[in-house]
């Protein structure tokens, strides 16, 4: 089967450095909303991701696959590993470009099983930005930072307004204060 990928990103794009204020290389970067599935340190279901910076502008994030995260007996579920990558991604815009953004599109190629008890390790980068659309990409290796690929994504992320947040969900309109810069 082909796997040639189309054109990516798919338009014309503009390679920001990150935002001044981005976390330097090697700092651990905590859940941006404790209940989040992804991220969160109090949902007892959830992935439980733990994201740090990278070098070079990555964003690099570790999913530990247990029983929880099963699709066929002993083999982690494709839709839980994609939602790794949402969050992964999510967190190389955010914390990179220190805007609130949101997922628009995201296509994710599933390249190798990924076994309950192994770890995966997802590098996330931008790949550029047009307006308000920010592109990024990630790949994710079995077990170690050089392992196997087995997974790799690309997303489209749309910059929103904080109010996407208060209109549309309950993030407390007090918590969206002027020293916010990434998703509550
Ligand atoms: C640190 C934080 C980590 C967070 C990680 C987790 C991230 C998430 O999972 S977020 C939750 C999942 N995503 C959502 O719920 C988003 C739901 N969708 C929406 O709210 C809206 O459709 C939204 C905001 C994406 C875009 O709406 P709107 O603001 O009206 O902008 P709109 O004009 O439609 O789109 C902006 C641009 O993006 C493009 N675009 C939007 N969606 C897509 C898409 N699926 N495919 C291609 N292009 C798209 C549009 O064509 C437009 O392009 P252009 O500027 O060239 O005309």
């Amino acid at each position: 089967m082909s796997r040639v990928p189309p054109k990516w990103p798919p338009v014309e794009v503009e390679h920001p450095a990150p935002h001044p204020d981005a976390p330097e290389q090697g700092t651990k970067l905590g859940p941006h909303y404790a209940h989040c599935f992804g991220c969160g340190d109090e949902t007892e279901g959830g992935l439980h991701l733990q994201t740090e910076c990278g070098h070079d502008a990555t964003i690099i994030a570790q999913f530990h696959v247990t029983d929880a995260h099963q699709g066929a007996p002993g083999l982690a579920h494709g839709g839980l590993l994609a939602c790794a990558f949402d969050e992964a991604l999510g967190s190389t815009v955010g914390q990179l470009l220190r805007k609130p953004a949101v997922t628009g599109k995201l296509e994710t190629d599933f390249l190798r099983p990924v076994p309950v008890g192994s770890t995966l390790h997802i590098a996330g980068k931008l790949d550029g930005v047009a307006g308000r659309k920010v592109y990024a990409s990630a790949d994710g290796r079995l077990d170690a930072p050089d392992g196997p690929i087995a997974l790799r994504a690309r997303a489209l992320f749309v910059i929103v307004d904080f109010s996407h947040f208060t209109e549309h969900g309950t993030a407390d309109p007090r918590d969206v204060h002027p020293d916010r810069d990434i998703n509550p």
